[in-house]
């Protein structure tokens, strides 16, 4: 059996189910690149479990899969545990299918997800959420444009789009860092998606005791003092119900 265990995003959101699913695998990885959490870690889980836990990292899981299935190949049951969902925004659908199609069981134990816990937050209308996009890094100094084309395309519907941010080698992307990259895509592009007016929601640090959601303006955004990441955006639709403005007030 492969379980992918979701983890929520911190101590206090862990359940029972992924307690009892990390205890039970004879082999438990903790994926340390697709999402990061204030309080767990490799250390506190091992304590909380009695157990020994593996910190694997993308190759792991993603190229270097044998591996896991090799260890499912010898009747041993494996735990791939995630913060957040073990299936939102993560990579981990081709291991799951992988393993499937070989013909193992595959359970997944869902956790809170960042994507829900930002909407519920938000207040916004859950109906109206289009697709999710990353901000990346650029790339040898060439500049991925994507968020903006995917928050044009969900604007022009009226849906609203939640930013990730990218995650790379452990170093976090601040909201700062997302908004100035924005802007540049903007400079690029120049079909006024992203000016200083545009309102957005920043959530930072969430399901941590110091978490924040707020709704401001990019010129706002740019001058605003951030907690440590992890930061996450929503871009909302211009075109807002009624309740969906009067929800947004109360995050100024
Ligand atoms: C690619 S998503 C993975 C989501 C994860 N699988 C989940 O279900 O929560 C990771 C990104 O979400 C955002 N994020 C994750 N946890 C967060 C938190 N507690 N507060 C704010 N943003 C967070 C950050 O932008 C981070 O780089």
């Amino acid at each position: 059996m492969l379980y992918f265990i979701g983890l929520g995003l911190a101590k206090k959101f862990l359940t029972q189910a992924s307690i009892d699913a990390m205890r039970k695998v004879d082999v438990l990885y903790l994926d340390a690149y697709t999402s990061l959490s204030c309080d767990i870690n490799k250390e506190y889980l091992e304590k909380l479990l009695g157990r020994q836990i593996i910190l694997a990292d993308r190759n792991t899981l993603e190229n270097n899969s044998k591996s896991i299935i090799k260890l499912l190949e010898d009747g041993k049951s494996v735990g791939i545990a995630t913060i957040g969902d073990p299936m939102i925004a993560t990579t981990h659908v081709s291991l799951a299918t992988e393993a499937k199609n070989k013909g193992y069981n595959v359970m997944i134990i869902p956790g809170i997800s960042v994507h829900c816990y930002v909407i519920s937050k938000s207040m916004l209308s859950s109906y109206k959420f289009g697709r999710s996009v990353t901000v990346v890094y650029p790339y040898d100094k060439i500049l991925d444009t994507t968020p903006y084309e995917v928050i044009k395309d969900n604007s022009s519907r009226g849906l609203h789009t939640i930013l990730y941010l990218d995650l790379k080698e452990g170093k976090p992307m601040s909201a700062k860092d997302a908004i100035s990259l924005l802007l540049q895509m903007e400079e690029i592009k120049k079909e006024g998606i992203i000016t200083p007016s545009t309102q957005i929601i920043i959530g930072q640090r969430l399901g941590c005791e110091d978490e924040e959601v707020k709704a401001l303006t990019i010129s706002e955004a740019l001058e605003y003092k951030y907690k440590d990441p992890p930061h996450i955006i929503i871009v909302p639709s211009k075109n807002l119900h009624y309740m969906e403005v009067e929800a947004l007030k109360c995050l100024h």
